[in-house]
């Protein structure tokens, strides 16, 4: 379960104050979050992560405060309970898709199951590319490489940002399907901002900043 209480957020360099709309959702839910450029969606999706701490307010998690989570409290819950997924790749560009997976459970401390590993290389149409280094992959295969690292640990909340905005039709079909399948297998929350309005209909929850 994720619920945000009157979160408000100021970065230290400008005046501008964000507010933020009460969000609650129930085990498995999934939201949408729409807005404008600039809005301050990628900063509401930062709060949630507990890479940004609010101005005030709060983020809770599983009836757990993560504001109130010391630094490595919070590292070790991010670790362990929440996979982000970026525009962009964050894979270890020397390592093969194996190993970055392999590495995300690590630092996740997670046990290595090379079995679970294969089976979720098999649902992402990624097992071609297991031994492959990162600069040898497609657009498309960095983009389910990106799904692959933020839910090989079972996280309980999903965060991607801006997952389709680059992708074609097709591939926006399908890094959606993936995403939801994944949330589903994990039992988890899945959140999504974008201005994508391709994507509005997959979701019943839809927030517009
Ligand atoms: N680290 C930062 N320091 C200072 N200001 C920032 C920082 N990150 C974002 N901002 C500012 O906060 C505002 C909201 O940014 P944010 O990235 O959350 O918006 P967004 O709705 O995700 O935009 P977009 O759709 O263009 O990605 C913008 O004016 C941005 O310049």
């Amino acid at each position: 379960m994720v619920q945000t209480n009157n979160l408000t957020f100021k970065y230290n360099n400008k005046e501008a104050v964000f507010q933020f709309p009460n969000i609650t959702l129930q085990e498995q839910e999934s939201l949408l979050i729409l807005g404008k450029s600039g809005i301050g969606k990628t900063t509401l999706l930062h709060l949630l992560a507990g890479l940004l701490q609010p101005t005030s307010g709060s983020v809770v998690i599983d009836e757990l405060d993560i504001n109130a989570l010391s630094h490595s409290q919070l590292d070790n819950f991010r670790g362990q309970n929440i996979g982000l997924v970026f525009q962009k790749s964050h894979a270890i560009t020397s390592l093969s898709v194996y190993d970055n997976l392999k590495a995300r459970l690590f630092f996740s401390k997670k046990n290595i199951n090379r079995t679970e590993i294969d089976i979720l290389l098999e649902q992402l149409d990624l097992t071609n590319t297991k031994y492959s280094t990162i600069n040898e992959l497609s657009e498309g295969q960095l983009q389910r490489l990106g799904i692959a690292m933020a839910v090989i640990h079972g996280p309980k909340i999903i965060l991607a940002d801006e997952p389709t905005s680059s992708l074609d039709n097709e591939n926006c079909s399908i890094v959606m399907h993936l995403l939801q399948q994944q949330a589903q297998k994990n039992k988890a929350n899945l959140i999504v901002i974008t201005h994508d309005a391709r994507i509005t209909s997959s979701f019943k929850n839809v927030l517009t900043l």
